[in-house]
């Protein structure tokens, strides 16, 4: 199985991920939607010789930021109060001019993977006031997503081509594409990948909406390795449905014979405590039990508190699902 952590300012010293290697973790993942590749030489570089002064391999995935709309940066945070009112757009918060052209009044947005609510009041080409329907605290890069609603983005921005073109130099394994809606996704990417000399690296189709589940079987043949991206998957439909969902990409794959990987909030409170839930290993236990070849941290690693503590959680949990799936296959 692989084990991968996301790298962020918690777990870029190399004593850190030196640990996170030692406790079983077998690669990481650099997101891409929070600074381009070559800004993070220094930590793949760091991340390699934590691998490689244990006599380890180590894998390398870039998310790329794909079709996933984003807000733009903000200085520090905004605190967004249920039921007050904000601008997006011009003198507000930056969005993409995308949203700015299609968005419509009584529109609704999910922003940080549906931690916030909006709804849209008024809008016009260059700013949307909206209402606070669930307040949070918002920071820069995070994600906005309409409600019920598909706005067509190209498969890749600009930055992800820039970022494409100098992969296979930053020894680049694995290319995770966000929100993949059809094959068409995939070839493109397959396509850059190949220009650009890369076509060795494998892709990872990232299943992050409804649209990604139903051409899910068109994507075995393009796909690498398939993602239940549980995070913005989980914006797309109520909460409660998402388990089963997951349960049912996970038997596709498997009758496919695809490798697929389950991330995000696997171990979400070990951002701020040394121990897990019980429900949290518990998810990590069926996960593997259910067939998935690869688990990833995201906050836990990027941000938390306790990067190495929640790496050896995630390893002992799946080595004892595995362990147990053999004796009961016996
Ligand atoms: N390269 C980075 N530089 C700085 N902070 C980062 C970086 N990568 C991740 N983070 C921080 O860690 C958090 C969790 O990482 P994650 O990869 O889940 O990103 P995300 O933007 O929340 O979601 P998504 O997985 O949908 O891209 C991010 O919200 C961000 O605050
Ligand atoms: C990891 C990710 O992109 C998600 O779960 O949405």
């Amino acid at each position: 199985m692989d084990f991968y952590g996301t790298l962020g300012p918690a777990c870029c010293l190399h004593p850190v991920l030196s640990r996170m290697y030692e406790v079983g973790m077998t690669g990481v993942r650099l997101n891409l939607s929070h600074g381009m590749l070559r800004e993070h030489a220094n930590w793949l570089y760091v991340a390699s010789s934590a691998a490689k002064a244990l006599g380890k391999p180590t894998k390398i995935l870039i998310d790329l930021e794909g079709p996933e709309l984003r807000i733009g940066d903000i200085s520090g945070y905004r605190t967004l109060k249920t039921d007050s009112h904000v601008i997006f757009g011009q003198r507000g918060i930056p969005v993409p001019e995308i949203l700015l052209a299609q968005g419509k009044k009584g529109m609704r947005f999910l922003l940080d993977d549906g931690k916030m609510e909006v709804e849209i009041l008024e809008c016009n080409s260059s700013q949307m006031l909206a209402k606070v329907l669930r307040g949070g605290i918002l920071k820069s890069r995070k994600s906005i997503t309409p409600e019920g609603t598909i706005i067509e983005t190209p498969t890749l921005t600009a930055k992800d081509l820039e970022n494409l073109k100098v992969a296979g130099q930053y020894g680049v394994t694995g290319v995770m594409l966000p929100f993949v809606r059809s094959d068409r996704d995939l070839l493109c990417l397959r396509q850059k990948l190949e220009e650009n000399h890369s076509g060795h690296i494998k892709i990872f189709a990232k299943i992050e909406n409804m649209q990604g589940v139903e051409a899910l079987d068109t994507f075995f043949s393009l796909a690498d390795e398939i993602v239940i991206a549980r995070g913005d998957l989980g914006n797309a439909m109520p909460l409660w449905e998402l388990p089963a969902v997951q349960k049912r990409i996970g038997a596709q794959c498997r009758r496919a014979g695809k490798p697929f990987m389950v991330v995000t909030q696997m171990l979400d409170s070990m951002e701020h405590s040394p121990v897990p839930t019980r429900a949290e290993v518990s998810d990590i236990y069926n996960a593997v039990l259910e067939g998935a070849s690869s688990l990833m941290l995201t906050g836990e690693t990027a941000v938390g508190e306790y990067p190495a503590e929640a790496m050896e959680y995630l390893v002992k949990t799946a080595e004892s699902s595995l362990r147990h799936k053999i004796v009961c296959e016996v």
